[in-house]
């Protein structure tokens, strides 16, 4: 009788297969979701530590910084996560084995096709990264004209000329303003308005973060293979198509306007976007244009992000739009409760951008609107801990103690430290005017000027370098928001209308305010 030959290869590689990929999957959960030794593991409430961090992570954090002398951890939803008490923060802001970017690349694939943003978004010395160092910073004056005119298209789209009171959410709505404005800035007039581009930019987010999640509880073996399985990464591959698409097109349209300029021996045109200003830059280098424009707007609706990223949702919405447009959202609701100060900020813009224009110098003259700004960042952060870093190697800290390489770390902010903050639960829109006031203090308490005090762009070699940019473009919208509306709360709403996820606290979507038309006393749109 002929027997079939037993094909028992295909068999013996499966198996194989299955066992190192549960192997792996064991040593990535030990040694990824396992507390370190040597810090004490903190929770509330007779939680876990993982819900006492992710259901009450303020209290969890004041309970560490209260009851132990130094260092603690706290469990995220992707392992622990080692606390420094702030007094650590001036000691590691510059040391080079605590990275930013490691931890992210860890959880993400930059190396997958759909996680474009990533590869480009995450290189210390990528073309997108110089653009805002090298261009972006230095031109800030050359693109106000940009975003005053970009502004006031905006509002009149979403907030309308109406002058009865009308009703609206503060976070959407800042959200759209905030991804055109900057849009303008970074991708130039045609793009920023174009509705295609703007759900572009917000589907890349929830689709990155939701397939990177899945693709994560798969055994590393087997991701190359199961990539095209997850429907999440299929809508993201098609997202960056489309984005490809839109932007390459823009480059092509830009890069041909520079070189007929050139050919007919004409100085080309002055354009002052992030696209162009990275196309300057490449020399030869090749550039991912669209990957580095999804890296800049890559946060642009945190709301939506998986619980399970915590690690990656305490980190991203500080960077870019998401940030942006919590921070206008908080001014505006703010200002709501104060109509005395509303006043004073509006003679400030009055008397500044009515007498000296738009000028670079006329937005660091709004001392009190800087100020006012920064006092928010102080008192109602979007999270209180700041400087997430990973450990490359192990460090030891000044009081001993060691982070073990592998580890991430996280600083605690201290904006109530009665030393240096009298009456530190007050809000005071002057605190910081009057502390710029000291002799020799000018600049140390500008908005864009870091400080351990204040975290809210971060501190040392990994601080926001968009922060000039950021002060710049809330300076221009508060402007055109505060003398063109009136605003208020919704009469007898809730005033509590916050989501808080681990340490980070969100506006709720359904955070509603009203405001109305009034006849601004200068046209901001003339100068
Ligand atoms: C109000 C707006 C913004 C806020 C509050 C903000 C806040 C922050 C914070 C706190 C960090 C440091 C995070 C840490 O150390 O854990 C950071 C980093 C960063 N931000 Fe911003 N940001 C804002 C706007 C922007 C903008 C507009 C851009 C781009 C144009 C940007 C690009 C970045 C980048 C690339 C990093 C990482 C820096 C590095 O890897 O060294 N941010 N941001």
């Amino acid at each position: 009788m002929h027997h079939q030959p037993v094909t028992v290869w295909p068999v013996i590689a499966g198996i194989t297969v299955l066992i190192v990929s549960l192997a792996h999957l064991f040593l990535r959960k030990e040694r990824r979701e396992r507390p370190w030794d040597d810090f004490a593991l903190v929770s509330v409430r007779d939680e876990t530590a993982q819900r006492s961090f992710a259901l009450h992570g303020r209290e969890t954090l004041a309970k560490g910084l209260k009851e132990c002398s130094g260092p603690f951890q706290v469990m995220t939803g992707s392992g622990p996560v080692i606390v420094l008490p702030n007094r650590f923060a001036d000691e590691i802001k510059n040391d080079p084995g605590l990275e930013f970017n490691k931890g992210i690349k860890q959880d993400f694939f930059p190396d997958y096709p759909g996680f474009e943003a990533f590869r480009e978004g995450l290189e210390p010395d990528s073309v997108s990264m110089e653009a805002i160092h090298k261009k972006l910073t230095p031109s800030l004056g050359l693109v106000t004209d940009d975003l005053v005119e970009e502004t006031t298209a905006a509002l009149h789209d979403i907030y309308g000329e109406d002058d009865h009171w009308q009703t609206i959410s503060i976070k959407n709505s800042t959200l759209d303003l905030v991804a055109r404005t900057s849009s303008r800035v970074f991708l130039g007039e045609d793009l920023c308005r174009d509705e295609q581009w703007i759900k572009i930019a917000k589907g890349y987010t929830i689709n990155a973060f939701t397939g990177a999640f899945k693709l994560r509880l798969v055994p590393a073996l087997l991701r190359p293979l199961w990539q095209w399985f997850i429907p999440e990464l299929k809508a993201l591959r098609n997202v960056v198509g489309n984005a490809r698409r839109l932007i390459e097109t823009e480059v092509v349209k830009q890069a041909a306007v520079v070189e007929e300029a050139l050919r007919a021996g004409r100085k080309p045109p002055k354009l002052v976007n992030t696209l162009r200003w990275m196309y300057e830059l490449a020399g030869g280098r090749r550039v991912d244009y669209t990957g580095a424009q999804l890296a800049f707007t890559i946060v642009s609706n945190p709301d939506k992000l998986v619980p399970r990223n915590a690690w990656l949702t305490r980190m991203l919405p500080q960077v870019a739009m998401g940030a942006q447009s919590a921070l206008h959202a908080q001014a505006i609701i703010n200002i709501c409760e104060r109509p005395e100060l509303l006043q004073e900020l509006r003679e400030e813009i009055i008397s500044v951008i009515g007498e000296r224009g738009w000028k670079n110098a006329s937005l660091h003259r709004l001392e009190l609107m800087d100020s006012y700004i920064k006092e928010i960042q102080r008192l109602h952060p979007a999270n209180v801990v700041s400087m997430n870093r990973y450990a490359n190697k192990s460090v030891q800290l000044s009081d001993g103690s060691v982070l073990p390489k592998g580890s991430r770390i996280q600083v605690c902010a201290d904006s109530l430290n009665p030393q240096m903050y009298p009456d530190p639960d007050r809000f005071d829109a002057k605190r910081y005017l009057k502390m710029r006031q000291e002799p020799g203090e000018a600049s140390k308490w500008q908005l864009a000027a870091v400080h351990a005090s204040n975290m809210g762009f971060g501190l040392g070699r990994h601080a926001c370098p968009g922060r000039f940019f950021a002060v710049h473009h809330i300076k221009v919208s508060l402007c055109h928001m505060l003398l063109k509306y009136d605003w208020r709360l919704v009469p007898g709403a809730d005033p509590a209308q916050y989501d808080f996820e681990e340490s980070v606290r969100r506006i709720k979507p359904s955070f509603q305010v009203q405001y109305r038309r009034r006849r601004e006393e200068i046209n901001l749109d003339m100068f």
